[in-house]
């Protein structure tokens, strides 16, 4: 791998049978790529920890962890990330866009139809696997 690596939790938020996906914006790194919302786990901080600050940062969103998904690592070209993904749920309220382009909710199955971040691909197929959706579509 080359370049930086990044440890990143993020999170598979679920309501009434859809999934939040957001977009991140021009600026960002990975410019207007789908992703689950979350980010780079502080020195000292736990995933869980990392995630529960950067959902209220990024979309003043507040959830439940209801369990963790399996680790993946991706290398991109000129940096690599581990993702740890978790399910959960909502607490309430709506999601504010605070740095993303934008979000949808989707159901699993739609998942695939979105421009994902590479690295999600591994997670969102084993979070349909779990779904009992077995044909992960491209
Ligand atoms: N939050 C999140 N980040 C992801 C996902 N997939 C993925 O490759 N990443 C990458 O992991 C990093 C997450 O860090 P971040 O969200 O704090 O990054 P950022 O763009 O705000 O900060 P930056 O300015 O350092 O790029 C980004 O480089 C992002 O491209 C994902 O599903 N969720």
């Amino acid at each position: 791998m080359t370049g930086k690596h990044l440890r990143v939790a993020c999170a598979i938020i679920e309501r009434n049978g859809l999934v939040l996906a957001t977009r991140r914006s021009a600026a960002m790194s990975l410019p207007l790529k789908w992703e689950f919302p979350g980010g780079k786990i502080d020195h000292g901080e736990t995933a869980e920890q990392c995630l529960l600050r950067e959902l209220v940062e990024e979309l003043s969103l507040r959830v439940v962890i209801r369990h963790p998904l399996p680790e993946h690592t991706h290398a991109y070209p000129d940096f690599s990330v581990t993702l740890y993904p978790f399910v959960c749920g909502m607490v309430g309220g709506e999601p504010v866009l605070h740095e993303h382009a934008a979000l949808a909710w989707l159901p699993p199955g739609e998942l695939l139809t979105l421009d994902w971040a590479e690295a999600d691909l591994p997670v969102i197929n084993g979070y349909l696997a779990r779904c009992g959706i077995m044909e992960a579509r491209r």
